[in-house]
């Protein structure tokens, strides 16, 4: 299947830091769809160098089954220019590139690019990025367009939801999917439930992560489960085209072509090869 479709369906982005051998190593059996490999804020100063070999090698070597992407260090830093690059010529499947303000901060790669929207100019200017021609979709930074607003977001995301809606119309204006940000409480699983849960009511198509305890119930929650594959399976069936009752409630002819995405999503598995 097209690495472009492949992301389509990616429900779970685990990041790691570059710098961390043993968390690569656990990776490849890990069920995250995708693995960001970072050289960004995960990695100390004192590594970057290291890290980024790290990266290039974990992407040439492939993990069967999963789309790799690594996170460069954002334009504001010294290493951005050599992570370009080095990260043009490896096999990863994506460019993950922090901090996009605008259409211009977009590399010329010559690879497909995951576009960071985590400060204000950047949601701003979201709708522009998203639909720049190498922007394959969007991943919400959360951490920073909270350090970078002052908004202090409540247990569930209180005060950020205009920024998260902005990058769901912006992505979804192009046709592209969208990520949704991290949670970092590490030992609240019904919290991050309820947040996976809320960023696709919300319209994301997956979520990153930063745990290996995270992969399950963000697949769960981005997934398509057999009850659901079922009721849709049941609304196709039923359709005569138009509107109709369908068990008390009125459907459409979208509704059939959502009903036809939950099925493909059910039946799709990745398995990205190296690009
Ligand atoms: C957050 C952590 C530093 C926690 O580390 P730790 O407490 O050491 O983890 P555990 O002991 O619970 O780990 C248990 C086992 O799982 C493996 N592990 C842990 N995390 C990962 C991972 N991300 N990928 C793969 N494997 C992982 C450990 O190795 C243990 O395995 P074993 O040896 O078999 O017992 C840590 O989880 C971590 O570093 N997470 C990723 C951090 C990261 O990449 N951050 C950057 C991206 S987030 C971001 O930047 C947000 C965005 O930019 C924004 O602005 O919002
Ligand atoms: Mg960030």
């Amino acid at each position: 299947m097209d690495i472009l479709q492949q992301l389509k369906f990616t429900r779970s982005a685990l990041y790691m830091p570059a710098s961390n051998a043993r968390a690569l190593e656990k990776a490849r059996s890990l069920d995250a769809d995708m693995l960001i490999i970072d050289l960004e804020d995960a990695v100390p100063h004192e590594s970057k160098a290291d890290a980024r070999a790290a990266a290039v090698q974990y992407a040439a070597d492939g993990v069967t089954g999963k789309i790799i992407a690594i996170r460069a260090n954002g334009a504001d830093s010294v290493y951005h220019a050599d992570d370009i690059a080095v990260l043009a010529q490896s096999r990863a499947n994506f460019i993950v590139v922090p901090k996009v303000e605008g259409p211009d901060d977009i590399p010329d790669a010559g690879k497909p690019i995951l576009a960071m929207i985590e400060t204000p100019t950047g949601l701003y200017a979201a709708r522009e990025i998203a639909a720049h021609p190498m922007v394959a979709g969007l991943i919400a930074g959360t951490n920073d367009i909270a350090a970078e607003t002052g908004i202090r977001p409540g247990p569930l995301r209180e005060g950020l939801e205009l920024a998260l809606q902005t990058i769901v119309l912006a992505a979804s204006a192009s046709g592209k999917p969208r990520f949704d940000g991290v949670c970092n409480r590490l030992d609240d699983m019904s919290g991050f439930d309820a947040e996976c849960r809320q960023g696709a009511i919300y319209g994301f198509t997956g979520k990153t992560l930063i745990h290996p305890n995270q992969i399950a119930i963000a697949n769960q929650a981005f997934g398509a489960d057999a009850a659901a594959v079922a009721e849709a399976e049941e609304l196709i069936a039923a359709s005569r085209g138009g509107a109709q009752r369908f068990k008390g409630r009125m459907i459409e002819s979208m509704h059939v072509d959502e009903a036809k995405l939950t099925i493909e999503r059910s039946r799709h598995r990745t398995g990205a090869a190296p690009s």
